[in-house]
C-alpha cells in the first residue's frame, strides 16, 4: 500500500551562518517507515540540515513540512515553540552523536527512560518503571543496572540507553546524528544491528546523518549525498553505492572501497 502523503518534506531549505551557506536549497521527501541516510564529508552541512528538520535551526528560505499523527500537515518552523516542543516529545526522537547531549548523566538509567514517558503524559509510577525496565532489556542493558546513572556506563551502553529513551514514547520519526560515531568498531557493529532491528520492528521513519557509507548501506532505504551544503546525488542506497553518478559521490564511494 502506498501511503498517501510523505511524513516529512524539505522544500528548498537554505541555512546560513553569517556569510557561510551551510545548507543550500535542499529538497526531499521522507515516507512513513522509510530510512534515509544523509552522507557527505565533514562540513558538508549534514548536521545543520538535521537540526533544521527538527526545528532547532530556522532556514533563511524554504520550509519543512511534517504530517502529524492526526493527519494534519504542519510547517515545522511556523509552529509556536510550545507546539514544536510537544511534537518533539510525542512524535519525534533525536539521537545525538554524543550520548551526553541526549541523556541526563546523573539520573538513573531507569529515570532517563521513565522521565521521557512522563514528559509525554504518563503518570503511573509502577507502569513507568516496568516500561523502562522492558526498554532497558530491549537495548540489551542488564536489569540490574536500572538504578545506575549512565555516567558510569560504557560509551556503547550510553548510546543504547539514549536509544531506549528516544524510542520509549513510540515516535513516528527519529533523527539520528552519527549514532555510532566515536565508538569502537566492534561496539559500532552491535549498535548498528540493534538500531536496524528496532527500526524494522517498530516501522520507524528515520533520517540518519553519517559519514560512514557502511552505516548507510546497512540501515537506509535511500540516501542523499551532500557536498558543500548541496545534495549532489539522491537515490536508492544500493543504486547510489553501486553506481554513483556524480563525480563527488564516485570519489566518496571509491575512497571507501580503497580504504
Ligand atoms: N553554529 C554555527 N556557526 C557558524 N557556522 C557553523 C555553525 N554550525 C555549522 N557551521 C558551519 O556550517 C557548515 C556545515 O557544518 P555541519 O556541522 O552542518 O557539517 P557536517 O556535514 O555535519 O560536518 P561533520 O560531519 O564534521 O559534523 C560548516 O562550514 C560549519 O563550519
Amino acid at each position: 500500500m502506498t501511503p498517501e502523503a510523505p511524513l516529512l518534506e524539505a522544500e528548498g531549505v537554505t541555512v546560513r551562518f553569517g556569510r557561510i551557506e551551510a545548507v543550500s536549497g535542499v529538497s526531499f521527501s521522507l515516507w512513513p517507515g522509510e530510512v534515509l541516510a544523509i552522507v557527505g564529508e565533514s562540513g558538508s552541512g549534514k548536521t545543520t540540515l538535521l537540526r533544521t528538520l527538527h526545528g532547532d535551526l530556522a532556514p533563511c528560505s524554504g520550509r519543512v513540512l511534517y504530517r502529524r499523527r492526526s493527519g494534519e500537515t504542519v510547517d515545522v518552523h511556523a509552529l509556536p515553540e510550545p507546539a514544536r516542543r510537544l511534537l518533539a516529545r510525542t512524535e519525534w526522537g533525536f539521537v545525538h552523536q554524543n550520548p551526553r547531549d541526549g541523556l541526563r548523566m546523573a539520573v538513573s538509567a531507569g529515570g532517563n527512560v521513565g522521565e521521557r514517558l512522563m514528559a509525554a503524559g504518563a503518570r503511573h509510577w509502577g507502569r513507568i518503571r516496568a516500561e523502562a525496565a522492558a526498554w532497558l532489556a530491549r537495548v540489551e542493558i542488564d536489569a540490574g543496572r536500572i538504578d545506575d546513572p549512565p555516567r558510569i556506563f560504557s560509551g556503547g551502553m550510553q548510546q543504547r540507553l539514549q536509544i531506549a529513551r528516544v524510542l520509549v514514547t513510540n515516535p513516528r520519526l527519529v533523527l539520528m546524528d552519527e549514532p555510532t560515531g566515536g565508538l569502537d568498531v566492534s561496539v559500532q557493529a552491535r549498535l548498528l544491528d540493534l538500531i536496524r532491528s528496532l527500526v524494522r520492528e517498530l516501522g520507524l521513519a528515520a533520517v540518519i546523518v553519517t559519514h560512514d557509507l557502511a552505516v548507510a548501506r546497512l540501515l537506509a532505504d535511500r540516501m542523499l549525498v551532500m557536498q558543500r551544503g548541496r545534495v549532489v546525488e539522491a537515490g536508492l542506497t544500493d543504486q547510489v553505492l553501486d553506481d554513483p553518478q556524480h563525480p563527488y559521490a564516485q570519489l566518496l564511494v571509491s575512497s571507501v572501497l580503497q580504504a
